[in-house]
């Protein structure tokens, strides 16, 4: 299976609604601090209209709800991991992103056989505090010999400018939150994004 080059994370489901017309065909749901009935409201919200516009919806942290809902995809941390239930996940079919940092993390997350790997940040975030700075571009190209063929997602810090050195590197799919979402015009930054990443 390939992996969108573009994978665009947003906080609501109301980012979907407004940039999934415009061609995004991977996303992720990331939402914290959401009480459970709302947040289940959300993700399956957002799995229809992922389904309806022909895109694949990741649903990040709530494995059992995503479970549930019938999704197909799940994007796990480390402190994730301890939670979770894999077996479960993988006997629900579920499709498994695992974030990466150092080497043990990523021995860890190649043990669970991931559908992708995450590494970050790969330049400096301001959407999260983070105990790693910047991993930079050579990072990524590690990380990339280490894992074959498994997809490798950049994520931290990218930009429509950044993307093409992210790919250069290494990334198969470059992953942005804030590029987007803090721009004056994020209908016309998704526009950019896929013309870089087609
Ligand atoms: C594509 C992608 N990569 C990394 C993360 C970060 O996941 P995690 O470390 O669990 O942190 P939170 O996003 O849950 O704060 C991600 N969500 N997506
Ligand atoms: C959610 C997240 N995880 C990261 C990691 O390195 O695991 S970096 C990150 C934030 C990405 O946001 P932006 O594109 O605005 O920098
Ligand atoms: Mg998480």
């Amino acid at each position: 299976m390939t992996l969108s080059r573009f994978y665009p994370i947003f906080d609501n489901i109301r980012w979907l609604e407004r940039l999934l017309p415009l061609g995004v065909k991977l996303v992720q749901l990331r939402i914290k601090d959401t009480p459970e009935p709302e947040l289940r409201a959300a993700i399956e919200k957002g799995q229809a209209l992922c389904r309806h516009h022909g895109a694949v919806l990741v649903v990040n942290d709530h494995w059992q709800i995503a479970i549930d809902a019938g999704c197909d995809w799940i994007h796990l941390g480390q402190e994730d991991l301890d939670e979770a239930d894999v077996p479960a996940i993988r006997r629900a079919e579920l499709k498994l992103g695992l974030s990466t940092h150092d080497r043990t993390e990523l021995d860890r997350a190649l043990s669970l056989d991931p559908d992708y790997v995450a590494l970050g940040p790969v330049y400096p975030t301001i959407l999260k505090k983070m105990k790693w700075h910047q991993q930079g571009l050579e990072k990524l190209t590690e990380w990339k010999a280490l894992i074959g063929d498994v997809p490798l997602v950049a994520i931290g810090g990218m930009s429509v400018e950044r993307a093409g050195g992210a790919y250069a590197a290494g990334a198969d799919a470059v992953s942005a939150v804030t590029d987007i979402t803090l721009n004056d015009n994020p209908e016309g930054r998704v526009r950019q994004w896929l013309e870089v990443t087609k």
